[in-house]
């Protein structure tokens, strides 16, 4: 088994399909939305919500704002896989290039990395999210096997000194690592 893409247990049942290719030369695995989800507009801010924001860049502390009680965050869309690859390799999750232009969907994290340790991890079995903010006027909807964002493997470099003897083994994602 060199690389590739299996069901997550929580979505075993869900008749989910593979990421695929869509043409013959395409780079980029297409990776669906396991579920419907709805990506509200980031300007549907109420009088009430705009007031709570300017609030809360005033009081939240970064702990609380990373546990995700911001009015403004990403929303993390499922896609109930896991990627599998050799060592040596990472998949980069990139946006759709029809995403910003037809529904107004952009990655705030640029691109995704998924560590070819993130596969299996105690907390979420390399479940793969796909980051996603709503820039447009309108909620989108997203539904079940809709394509929201493609997957590149690729091989990366280690530096001269690079420390060979790390430990530490990834527990999940998203800033599991710590800050
Ligand atoms: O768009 C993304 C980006 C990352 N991940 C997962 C896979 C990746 O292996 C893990 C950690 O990502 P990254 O290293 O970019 O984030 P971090 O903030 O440094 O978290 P950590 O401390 O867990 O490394 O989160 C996703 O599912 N989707
Ligand atoms: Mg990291």
């Amino acid at each position: 088994m060199t690389r590739g893409f299996a069901i997550v247990e929580r979505f075993s049942e869900a008749d989910l399909t593979l990421p695929t290719r869509a043409t013959k030369s395409a780079a980029g695995y297409d990776l669906a939305a396991a579920t419907d989800f709805t990506l509200p507009s980031i300007w549907h801010l109420n009088f009430i919500k705009i007031l709570v924001t300017i609030w809360q860049q005033k009081h939240l502390t970064d702990e609380a704002i990373s546990s995700g009680q911001a009015v403004l965050k990403p929303y993390l869309v499922p896609t109930g896989i896991k990627a599998y690859m050799n060592r040596d390799e990472v998949l980069i999750l990139a946006n759709r290039s029809s995403n910003p232009l037809k529904r107004s969907l952009v990655l705030p994290n640029g691109v995704g990395v998924i560590d070819a340790d993130y596969v299996d991890n105690p907390k979420n079995e390399g479940e793969i999210f796909v980051q996603m903010m709503n820039f447009g006027l309108k909620d989108v909807h997203i539904k079940k096997g809709e394509r929201i964002a493609q997957g590149i493997f690729m091989p990366y470099l280690l530096t001269d000194n690079d420390d060979i003897d790390i430990k530490d083994e990834r527990t999940g994602g998203f800033g599991s690592s710590g800050k």
